[in-house]
C-alpha cells in the first residue's frame, strides 16, 4: 500500500506479479480534482481541444478516464488567455474528467518552422502564420495553468534519436535545469499535479542522472521522454528494462507517445502506468481498424461486400450498427461518418485492451496476449 502525494487519498495498490516477467506490472488508481484514472491507462490525444471526429461524451463511452491536450497548439489558437477567460479548457471543450497537457517543447521541434533553443527557452515562428513566439519553463507552466490542466508536464527538450553521448548529456542537463524552473513556476493545488520528464536517450547513466535530478523536485508523477522517436521497439524496451525502476515506485509513470498494442503490453510489463498515442485516432481516420483478428485496412476491396462487423462482440456503434462494407464505402468516398466510426471503434479497442490488462494484473494472471 503506497499513496501518491498531492493526489488526495490515493488508493493506489501496487500488486506485484507472481510471474517474475510481470513483477513490475502494476494496476492502480490515481485520484485527481477531476476524477479517478484507472491505471494502466491509455489517454486519447485531443491536441486542439478535441479528440478528432469524436464528441467528448462519445470518448467517455469508450472508457477513457483522461485525455491529452497540447500547449503548443492551444497557445497559438485560440490562445491560453482566451481559454482562461472562457472558463478553462474543461468547460471550453465540455470534458469534465482529467486533462493532461504536454508542455510544448516536443511539438515546437516537430511542427514549427524557424526555431532557436536558448537557455531561456525556445523561440519559434508559428507554423500557422509565421508570427514569433517563445516557450519557456515559466510560460509553458503558466499556459497549462490558464488551460486548467489536471496534470501539467514540465518543459523539457526531447532529445532526438540518434544522439551522441555528449549531445544526449547536454540535452538532458538542459532538461534538468528547465525542470527546476518548471517546478518553481507550478501553482500547486490539491488534486492537480505536475509531472517531470526524464531524458538521457539510450544511455543508462544519463537516464539515472536525469531521474535523480527530477526526483529531487518531488513531482507528483514522472514521464519517460525521448522514446518513441524512431529508436524502434527493441531499443525502447532496452531502455524500459531499467528506466522505470529509477523512478519512485509510488508515483505514476507515463511513457510519452506510445504506442501500438504490443508496445503498450511490453511497457506495462516493465512498470509503465500511463500512455498516449495518436495511433488509434489518426490510423482510424486513415481507414485502419484494430481488431482481435489484426489490423483491418478497410479500404481493401475485399471488404466492399463484406456484410459483417469489424468485431462481432464489440459494443461500439461501428460494430453494433454497421458492416465492413459500409465502412469501406464511407472511407473510400471520404465521408465524415467514416472517420467518426473508425475512430470510435479504435478508441474502444484501446480502452478494452487497457481494461483487460488491468483485470489480468489484478487477478495475478499473465497478460502476454497481443489482443
Ligand atoms: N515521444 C514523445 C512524445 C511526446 C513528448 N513530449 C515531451 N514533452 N517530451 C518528450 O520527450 C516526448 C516524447
Ligand atoms: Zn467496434
Amino acid at each position: 500500500e503506497v499513496s501518491i502525494t498531492k493526489f488526495p487519498a490515493d488508493e493506489r495498490k501496487i500488486i506485484a506479479k507472481a510471474h517474475d516477467k510481470y513483477k513490475k506490472a502494476r494496476a492502480g488508481i490515481i485520484n485527481t480534482r477531476h476524477g479517478q484514472i484507472h491505471t494502466p491507462a491509455f489517454m486519447p490525444v485531443g491536441t486542439k481541444g478535441t479528440v478528432k471526429a469524436m464528441l467528448p461524451e462519445s470518448v467517455q463511452t469508450t472508457g477513457a478516464d483522461i485525455i491529452l491536450g497540447n500547449t503548443y497548439h492551444l497557445m497559438l489558437q485560440p490562445g491560453a488567455k482566451r481559454v482562461f477567460k472562457l472558463g478553462g479548457l474543461h468547460k471550453f471543450m465540455n470534458w469534465s474528467k482529467p486533462l493532461l497537457t504536454d508542455s510544448g517543447g516536443f511539438q515546437v521541434m516537430s511542427l514549427s518552422k524557424l526555431r532557436k533553443i536558448t537557455e531561456e527557452g525556445v523561440i519559434f515562428n508559428s507554423h500557422i502564420d509565421g508570427s514569433k513566439f517563445m516557450l519557456s519553463p515559466e510560460s509553458s507552466t503558466e499556459i497549462q495553468y490558464l488551460l486548467g490542466s489536471t496534470i501539467t508536464m514540465a518543459f523539457d527538450e526531447c532529445t532526438p534519436y540518434p544522439s551522441t553521448y555528449e549531445q544526449a548529456k547536454s540535452s538532458m542537463e538542459l532538461t534538468s535545469r528547465w525542470a527546476k524552473r518548471s517546478r518553481k513556476a507550478f501553482y500547486s493545488r490539491d488534486g492537480y499535479g505536475q509531472f517531470g520528464i526524464i531524458q538521457g536517450s539510450i544511455y543508462n547513466d544519463l537516464r539515472l542522472k536525469s531521474a535523480l535530478d527530477l526526483i529531487e523536485l518531488d513531482f507528483e508523477g514522472y514521464a519517460i521522454g525521448g522514446l518513441a522517436v524512431g529508436e524502434g521497439q527493441e531499443l525502447m524496451f532496452k531502455v524500459l528494462d531499467y528506466a522505470p525502476d529509477l523512478l519512485p515506485i509510488n508515483k505514476p509513470r507515463y511513457l510519452m507517445g506510445v504506442g501500438k498494442p504490443a508496445d503498450i503490453i511490453g511497457a506495462v510489463q516493465r512498470g509503465i502506468d500511463m500512455f498516449d498515442c495518436v495511433i488509434p485516432t489518426r490510423s482510424g481516420r486513415n481507414g485502419q481498424a484494430f481488431t482481435k483478428y489484426g489490423v483491418v485496412n478497410i479500404r481493401n476491396s475485399k471488404y466492399k461486400e463484406d456484410n459483417t462487423p469489424l468485431e462481432e462482440d464489440c459494443l461500439c456503434p461501428a460494430c453494433k450498427n454497421y458492416t465492413k462494407a459500409y465502412l469501406h464505402y464511407l472511407v473510400k468516398v471520404k465521408e465524415i461518418l467514416g472517420a467518426m466510426l473508425m475512430t470510435w471503434h479504435n478508441l474502444m479497442y484501446f480502452q478494452k485492451l487497457m481494461l483487460r490488462i488491468r483485470e489480468y494484473i489484478a487477478q495475478g494472471k499473465d497478460f502476454d496476449f497481443i489482443s
